[in-house]
Order: C-alpha cells, then sequence, then structure tokens
C-alpha cells in the first residue's frame, strides 16, 4: 500500500480566498488563569465574529490572586510567529497587549513599519505595564521603546497610570499628557477611566487629533475585573476589524465590556474573570456620550408614538404632499431646503393644514420654530441640528422629534435624548443625498434596531421595491423613502404599492 504524503515541509497553499471572517492578531501574553492576556483576547476577539490569530509575547505564570513568574519568548521565536502570520494570515487589524522587553518592542516597531507597508491593518496597543495585582513590568528602556512604538499605533488604550509612566509627566493634566504621546507619533488615544478616581461613574476620554469625546458608563461593584483592559482592546479591534469606524466601534466594544463585568463571575480565591457576552445588543450598556456641540438632555422624554411609523415617504413640495396624502402613508415629511422666511412659513402652514385634513402625521425637517408655530405633529433633525435647536422647547410644545443616527456612536447619541424615533442610515447607497459615511448595510441595520428597544426606528437610505421586503425583516418601525417614490412616474400608485407590501409584511412577521 502507498504511503499518504504526510509531508510538512511544503505544504501547497490554499487559493487565497477572502476568509469567512475578520482576521485579527494578538500579540499579547499568556495568562495561565485564563482571565486575560491573551485567553482574555481569543475569547473576546472569537465572540465578536473574528478569527483570533496569536503571538505570544510572554508566558507568565499566574492564577486569580497575582503573577508568580513571567518569562518572554525568544526573539527569534516572536520573529516567526509574526512571519508566520504574515505569510498566511494576514490581519485586517491588530491587538497589542504586554511587550515584556525593549528589546523585543524595537523589534516590533520595525517589524509592524514594513508590515505596514505593504497591509492595510489597524493597530491597537493597550499598554500593559504592570498588573492590576501590583507587578509592574516597566523601566525607563522598555517606556523608550513603546515611545518609539507610537507612531505605528492607530488606538492606544492606556489607563491613567500608564499614561503618566509614558509621557514621563504623570502630575500634568491628563490633555496636555496625551499632547505629549501625540507629539511622539500616536493617532488616537483613549484615556480608560478606571484609575481617573472613585466617582459613581467610570469616562474613557478619547482623544483624535483636536476632538474630543468622553463615553461614560456606571462602574459596577464586582470584584471581577480581572481581564478589564484587554477585553475592551481587543473587542475595540475587533470591532474595527469589522469596518466600524473608531467612535462607533468604542461605543459597541464599551457596551461590551459593560456587559462583560457585569455578568463576570469567580474562578479562584481572587478576583474572578470577565464574561464573553455576544455581540452588544441591549441598550442599558450603551455608554453616555458628551463632548462640544453636543446638546444637553431635556428633563423629560419628547411625546412617544403609538402606531408603527410605516411607509414615510419625505417630499419636497406641497404638490407632492397633495399627490401622497389620499393613499394614508403612516406618516410623512416635509424636507424643504430652501425657500424665504415667508414661503418656508406658508408651506408649512398649508402642510399641516393639508395633514390635519388626511389624519396623516407630518414631520417637518430643521424648521423646528415654523413646526412648534404651527403645531405640526413632529420635527426631524440631523445630529449637526440638535446643538442649534431648542430640545425644550420642542420636548414641551409636544411635538414627536426624530433623530438622524449613521452608526452606533450617532445612535448612541441619540438615545441619551429620549427622542420619539431614531432614523438608521443610510442604509443602501443613496443619490439624493452626499453622505460623508459609508452605507450601514442590512446587517448592521438588524444589529442597531434591537440597541433601540423601546424607541421605534426608522430605515433610511436607498430603499426601493428590490429591498423594501429585507429592511422590513430587521424589524424597523418605519421605512423612509424619498426617490422610489418621489422619482416615480406615479408618485401615488408607488405609495399606494409599498403600503400594501407594508401592511403584508406588518401583518405576517409581526
Ligand atoms: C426619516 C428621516 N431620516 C433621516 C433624515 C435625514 O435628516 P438630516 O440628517 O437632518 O439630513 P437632511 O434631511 O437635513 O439632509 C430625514 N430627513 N428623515
Ligand atoms: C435625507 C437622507 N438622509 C439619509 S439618507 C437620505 C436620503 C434618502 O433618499 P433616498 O430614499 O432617495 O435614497
Amino acid at each position: 500500500m502507498q504511503a499518504a504524503n504526510t509531508s510538512l515541509a511544503s505544504p501547497q497553499p490554499v487559493a487565497a480566498l477572502q476568509p469567512a471572517k475578520p482576521l485579527v492578531w494578538s500579540i499579547a501574553a499568556s495568562d495561565s488563569g485564563g482571565g486575560a492576556g491573551i485567553q482574555a483576547d481569543v475569547l473576546t476577539l472569537q465572540d465578536l465574529g473574528c478569527h483570533a490569530c496569536t503571538a505570544i509575547t510572554a508566558i507568565t505564570a499566574q492564577n486569580s490572586l497575582g503573577v508568580q513568574a513571567l518569562e518572554p519568548v525568544s526573539n527569534k521565536l516572536f520573529q516567526a510567529q509574526l512571519d508566520a502570520l504574515k505569510s498566511d494570515l494576514p490581519a485586517r487589524a491588530i491587538k497589542i497587549g504586554l511587550l515584556p522587553t525593549a528589546e523585543m518592542i524595537w523589534q516590533l516597531a520595525d517589524w509592524l513599519q514594513q508590515y505596514k507597508q505593504q497591509h492595510q491593518a489597524l493597530v491597537v496597543a493597550d499598554p500593559v505595564l504592570g498588573s492590576s495585582s501590583g507587578q509592574h513590568w516597566h523601566s525607563e528602556a522598555l517606556l523608550d521603546a513603546w515611545r518609539a512604538l507610537l507612531p505605528h499605533i492607530d488606538v492606544l488604550t492606556p489607563n491613567l497610570p500608564e499614561l503618566g509612566l509614558l509621557s514621563g509627566r504623570p502630575t500634568q493634566a491628563i490633555d496636555e499628557q496625551v499632547a505629549l504621546l501625540q507629539a511622539l507619533g500616536a493617532s488616537a488615544v483613549l484615556v480608560k477611566g478606571g484609575h481617573i478616581s472613585q466617582i459613581r461613574d467610570v469616562t474613557d476620554l478619547l482623544y483624535q487629533q483636536d476632538k474630543l469625546v468622553a463615553l461614560a458608563c456606571e462602574r459596577l461593584q464586582t470584584p471581577h475585573q480581572h481581564g478589564t483592559g484587554c477585553t475592551l482592546s481587543s473587542a475595540l479591534t475587533a470591532l474595527l476589524a469589522h469596518g466600524y469606524p473608531l467612535e462607533d466601534a468604542l461605543v459597541l466594544a464599551r457596551a461590551y465590556l459593560q456587559a462583560a463585568l457585569e455578568q463576570g463571575y469567580a474562578t479562584g480565591a481572587g478576583p474572578g474573570s470577565l464574561a464573553h457576552p455576544g455581540w452588544p445588543t441591549s441598550q442599558q450598556y450603551l455608554p453616555r456620550i458628551s463632548g462640544a456641540n453636543w446638546p444637553k438632555t431635556p428633563t423629560a422624554p419628547f411625546a412617544g408614538i403609538s402606531e408603527p411609523l410605516g411607509v414615510y415617504p419625505v417630499v419636497d413640495s406641497i404638490a407632492l404632499l397633495q399627490q401622497l396624502l389620499p393613499e394614508q402613508p403612516g406618516c410623512i415629511q416635509l424636507r424643504l431646503k430652501q425657500g424665504s422666511p415667508a414661503d418656508l412659513h406658508a408651506q408649512i402652514a398649508e402642510a399641516v393644514m393639508l395633514c390635519r385634513r388626511y389624519q396623516v402625521r407630518l414631520f417637518i425637517n430643521d424648521h423646528w420654530q415654523l413646526a412648534i408655530e404651527l403645531g405640526a405633529y413632529g420635527v426631524h433633525l440631523g445630529q449637526e441640528d440638535l446643538a442649534l435647536a431648542d430640545l425644550t422647547a420642542i420636548q414641551q410644545a409636544g411635538l414627536r422629534l426624530g433623530i438622524s443616527s449613521h452608526g452606533p456612536f450617532e445612535l448612541a447619541r441619540a438615545l441619551q435624548l429620549r427622542p420619539s424615533y431614531v432614523a438608521l442610515g443610510h442604509v443602501f447607497p443613496t443619490q439624493t443625498k452626499q453622505m460623508p459615511s459609508q452605507p450601514q448595510g442590512l446587517k448592521r441595520l438588524a444589529l442597531s434596531v434591537p440597541l433601540c428597544a423601546g424607541t421605534p426606528t426608522v430605515a433610511i437610505g436607498g430603499i426601493d421595491q428590490h429591498s423594501f421586503a429585507q429592511t422590513c425583516a430587521s424589524k424597523v418601525h418605519g421605512i423612509a423613502m424619498v426617490s422610489a417614490i418621489t422619482k416615480a412616474t406615479q408618485p401615488a400608485q408607488r405609495l399606494r404599492f409599498f403600503n400594501k407590501l407594508w401592511e403584508q409584511h406588518y401583518a405576517y412577521h409581526r
């Protein structure tokens, strides 16, 4: 019998395929206790739908009570791991954790410089310079090496002590310390709030060039916090690997961490481990976001909407409104982008009168003062419009408020204001408006809907007869459309068609 060819010397490469899951590398140390390091990273990356590859920097002997020993891998073995991954499993994103020696950090800096010239990969680095149980693994030489690594890192996630060590100016203000790291080549810096002060909330600060955003979550009273930094940074890496922009990735990663902490569990006699709670789907874990140009939340929620919004045409003229109203859409929006004050007043007054006659709920885009004055059902505002509007006046006048969102970050901000509905868009490419962001697609739409529990959702952007049913399947409460209705040769007939589809869907699938 002929022996099967079991040679390991020269495996034939399988034809390059697009991997089914994003490939993410964790470059970090092993935690024999299974709560932090490589082990926490792999569990988190897999939990968030990525394939985790690893390059182990050191092996630690530890349990829930502390670290008993740490031994770096040889530089040769470290290099071999990186090269093996590079030749066959290129990363969409890379997470860096504990780097045990200055020499290994310099080696990684050289290696990353070359890698990033050939591959597009985002690098998140959690500068682990000590353990939560009190050990520290830094020397001046190691800190200098970390500083040299900064230009190769896209997001650095230090806690406050780590920021102080890296900046070398621990007594200066956080902004000033971050500026020092940015001067050394750091891009985005997320200063984690766990150590900032023992107040009710944990507030993380995201610095990007000239922009600062704060994300606050309730401080959970749990002893099971081993691996918190590793879990946050690997969750962030996973979400970046899925293609979420940084702020969106961070909001979801923070929600993931909050659920992971809340469901943490005891392992040994010391602090236990975090759970791996799956994709964030619950609004209760979303961080509260603050930053420049963001309005205060009115003291009460906006008026609610009882019936589903249904098919939601967005029109730019009274003529179209008149054509569509007899078809009884779930609601309608007048979106006027030009006109003198007198002209706008006259058109909105007429729209209010017509919608009352047909008993259709009328939202006014942008012109919130006229909407209040003339008694519209509600107002729709974009995120940039919110800072300019008097939200308390809209809320106290009893008008409904709909707010646009283009991803989890804007969605979390919008939900904070307790609006009457949130719009999720743009779902598909659209010709109607130049959009600053990428289309979200149906998968992200479906993942966003559960985050809004209790607040109605409206999908918008590029929805037409081909995508209507799939969009309904995401369980949104309304479907807003501009061109699919207004550019049809017979807009009223087209609306009738969509109304019928909505009713069928609603009757059979809710
Ligand atoms: C239902 C609905 N969703 C989103 C929008 C977009 O509003 P906005 O972000 O204010 O952009 P403009 O419409 O002003 O271009 C909307 N109008 N309606
Ligand atoms: C106003 C707006 N906001 C997000 S997408 C969009 C335009 C939607 O138009 P269409 O339905 O023609 O794609």
